[in-house]
């Protein structure tokens, strides 16, 4: 088994295959996504995936075994992350049938050599991701922490994937020397550490963790609701040096305070859920229009939540419109005596506003988990030589400092570790770009055990006029079975399954796809 692969900036492909062709025919129907079966099939395999409008409840379910070429058992799995402790397994929702009933076995899609996918995982990525990949067969490589620029540069130039979490940052300058790179998994939730569009424009998939690690920010902003409200970092560091301090001035109960949230997506929301649940009142901003939960309301304007917040927090993504979102002017309007709560990213807070407004007493405290630049590794780094502010923002009282540990708990990293690694193993081995935060979502359900001579054709290209009808006079001298194509912006995927194919067709296949203007990469697995 083998895969040839090609993008139009490099002369990169994998050997040849080394074994034989093998020969399924293929039997299955069409998953696009705007067809009713494949929304069916998402229903029922997926359950309802989180749109705008609050639909909140995605399960990922199913696992099956499936013996490979080499006759290695493997799993393939879609971890729920819904529940942090659950894992259901059901089976392929969309079975095709051999006359009698009998239902075809799926063919193994371990399309090339397994070895020959190197894969380099960073800043400790959870074992249940580890075991996925390396059960695969591919060659991984494990490190604990994200890596200097220059280390990164000489490691990705060899791998055909990445994993890393928040901390690596994949740029433009990076990625130029990607030469091999196929896919990057993050095993977190924010992408804001990829240059997507530079990805995107290189045939780069990227996947992520969507709302795996939600829960556990939720929790943890509630903690510090509690923790500030009462003053119980203080009152903890000053037990820890031996000072008895009983105070009850300016300590609050949390039921009947009003709590803004800024940013009412996966994690804004189910923190809605849990504060009313303590009694609080709910407004939240959020720059689209979003359906409140349980008796939350939307307010029109950040300044409007600033105004009426006993607790601020803040859960928007890292974008221009997002940098210093709180700054000066923003803590003039908050209430005095409000709190800050910042567990989204570091860029967000005007770190030096925060001081003033936190010395001027005009915040009454203030929990940061993130912050503008963040150390690679564990250690003693968080000092002025990382941000320049860093001791002031240490001295000061009822501040809650944390190390970027929202998403960090054993529950939200096992299911991230799956999920990604799950996605990772879906796109190398089938082209599957189900859940892609920067390609078209395209999926084709895998070809079967009894359809012999199938190759499985993608083809990602400049989304401009004639090139179907190109890719199509190529392929017209074998059978397409089946075929898909989706656009994403000035990028298009095409995924088509021709049977009847030999081996030397393949590379004909692949070498004309390849040839085209097109072209941005060309993978024939098979
Ligand atoms: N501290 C940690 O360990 C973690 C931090 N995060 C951070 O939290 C962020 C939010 O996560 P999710 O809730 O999962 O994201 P999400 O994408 O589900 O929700 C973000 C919400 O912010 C809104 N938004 C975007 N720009 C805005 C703006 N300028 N003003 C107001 N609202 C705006 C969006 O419309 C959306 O509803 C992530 O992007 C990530 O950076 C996520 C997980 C863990
Ligand atoms: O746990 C991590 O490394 C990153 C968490 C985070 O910020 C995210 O998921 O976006």
């Amino acid at each position: 088994m083998s895969l040839l692969c090609c993008r139009s900036d490099s002369s990169y492909s994998t050997p040849p295959s080394k074994s034989p062709l093998q020969g399924p025919t293929i039997h299955t129907c069409l998953h696009h996504p705007h067809h009713p079966t494949y929304r069916q099939d998402l229903a029922d395999r997926v359950g309802k995936r989180f749109l705008k409008q609050r639909l909140h409840s995605r399960k990922m379910a199913s696992a099956r075994d499936i013996s490979q070429p080499m006759g290695i058992d493997r799993t393939v799995s879609y971890s729920l992350s819904v529940s942090p402790t659950a894992t259901f397994h059901s089976p392929p929702a969309s079975h095709s049938f051999l006359a009698g009933g009998l239902p075809r076995r799926p063919k193994p899609l371990k399309p090339f050599n397994t070895e020959d996918i190197k894969i380099l995982l960073l800043e400790n990525v959870n074992q249940t991701g580890q075991d996925i990949l390396t059960k695969q067969g591919y060659q991984v490589e494990f490190l604990k922490t994200s890596l200097p620029e220059d280390q990164l540069i000489e490691k990705i130039r060899d791998v055909h994937v990445i994993g890393i979490r928040s901390k690596t940052k994949l740029t433009e300058k990076v990625l130029r020397e990607a030469k091999n790179l196929l896919v990057i998994g993050c095993f977190c939730i924010g992408t804001n550490q990829v240059d997507l569009e530079y990805a995107a424009k290189h045939g780069i998939a990227v996947f992520n963790s969507p709302f795996a690690n939600s829960r556990s920010v939720a929790e943890l902003v509630i903690a510090e609701i509690i923790f500030l409200a009462r003053q119980l970092g203080d009152r903890s560091n000053e037990m820890h040096k031996g000072t008895w301090n009983k105070v009850s001035s300016k300590c609050w109960e949390i039921r009947g305070k009003t709590l803004g949230i800024v940013g009412y997506g996966h994690i804004g929301s189910q923190l809605s859920v849990l504060a009313e649940a303590m009694g609080m009142s709910v407004i939240y901003y959020d720059v689209i229009t979003l359906m409140a939960i349980g008796t939350a309301k939307q307010v029109p304007t950040l300044d409007d939540l600033l105004e009426q917040a006993d607790f601020i927090t803040l859960h928007v993504p890292e974008t221009p419109e997002t940098k210093n979102m709180i700054s000066a002017k923003q803590f003039e309007r908050m209430k005095k005596g409000a709190y800050l709560i910042n567990a989204s990213r570091g860029t967000v807070v005007d770190i030096p506003a925060l001081i003033k407004a936190s010395r001027g007493g005009k915040i009454a405290g203030a929990a940061l988990d993130v912050y503008p630049n963040e150390p690679a590794a564990n250690g003693d780094y968080f000092n002025s030589s990382l941000n320049h502010w860093g001791e002031e923002l240490c001295s000061l009282s009822n501040v809650i400092l944390t190390p970027h540990i929202g998403g960090s708990t054993e529950e939200a990293q096992r299911a991230i570790g799956v999920e990604v690694s799950d996605a990772l193993v879906r796109y190398i081995n089938q082209g599957t770009t189900l859940g892609s935060v920067n390609l078209p979502e395209v999926n084709m359900r895998s070809l079967t055990q009894d359809e012999p001579n199938h190759a499985r054709v993608i083809y990602i290209h400049r989304n401009v006029p004639g090139v179907l009808r190109k890719v199509n006079e190529i392929l017209a001298e074998h059978n397409v079975d089946k075929q898909i194509t989706d656009s994403k912006g000035d990028i298009a995927y095409l995924m088509a399954d021709v049977s009847n194919v030999k081996t030397e067709d393949i590379k004909n296949i692949h070498d004309n796809l390849d040839s085209l203007t097109s072209r941005i990469l060309t993978r024939v697995l098979y």
